[in-house]
């Protein structure tokens, strides 16, 4: 999804590409230093998980009688917290339509409640592999991003992309490959070497 988003945005793209070629100068190899020192390639990635979350919701069982806001919940009701659709309340993500990583700059997040941002959950029982997938998505981001400039193929469908919310998040389209496509070119964008 995030390739996908930033062939469709070439100069958020750019930008991230700039950071890591900046940080990494002509490294190949990437630490977990320097996975913490790419701010703009977070702001990517959290805004991308704002509008596509991969859960749309998380569950609960209420293990004791609780009144919130005049809601009452009974002991072993399950409920769902909505997290797609607080990812894209006005009142948290104004425009929420709109692909902007400035929400998440540091000092926007500030300003914001943390839980308006649920993409790996809450509390302790939040997503476990929620460090490990960051860092993986920052070091797969970061070789991909640094080696190929990826371009939209031929009929590919405009962002915001409608999505399916049952279940794991999917697109509702399929996001098709180009069909000039020769080896270099993937599933949903297609890519050039980019040295
Ligand atoms: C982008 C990647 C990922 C996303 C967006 C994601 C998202 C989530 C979410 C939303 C939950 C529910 C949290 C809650 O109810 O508060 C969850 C739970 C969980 N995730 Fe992930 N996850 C990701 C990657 C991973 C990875 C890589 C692993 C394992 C290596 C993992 C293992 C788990 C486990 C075991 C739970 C259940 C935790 C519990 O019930 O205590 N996840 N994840």
């Amino acid at each position: 999804m995030i390739i996908y988003i930033l062939a469709k945005l070439p100069e958020i793209q750019d930008r991230l590409r700039d950071e890591i070629n900046n940080i990494l100068e002509d490294r190949e190899d990437i630490g977990y230093d320097d996975i913490a020192k790419f701010q703009y390639m977070n702001q990517v990635i959290c805004e991308t998980m704002r509008m596509y979350p991969t859960s749309s919701r998380a569950n609960r069982v209420c293990t004791k009688p609780i009144t919130i806001n005049g809601i009452e919940f009974k002991e072993n009701f399950m409920f769902s917290v909505p997290i797609y659709a607080i990812h894209h309340d006005e009142k948290y993500y104004p425009n929420p339509d709109e692909f902007d990583p400035e929400r998440f700059s540091p000092e926007e997040k500030a300003k914001r409640d943390p839980l308006a941002f649920l993409s790996f959950g809450y509390g302790p029982r939040n997503c476990i592999g929620m460090r490990f997938a960051e860092f993986e998505i920052r070091a797969t981001l970061a070789y991909m991003i640094k080696h190929y400039k990826f371009y939209p193929a031929p009929n590919s469908p405009n962002l915001p992309l409608e999505i399916d919310t049952r279940g794991l998040m999917k697109p509702k389209e399929t996001l098709h490959g180009s069909e000039k496509s020769d080896k270099s070119v993937t599933w949903m964008v297609t890519t050039s070497p980019f040295k």
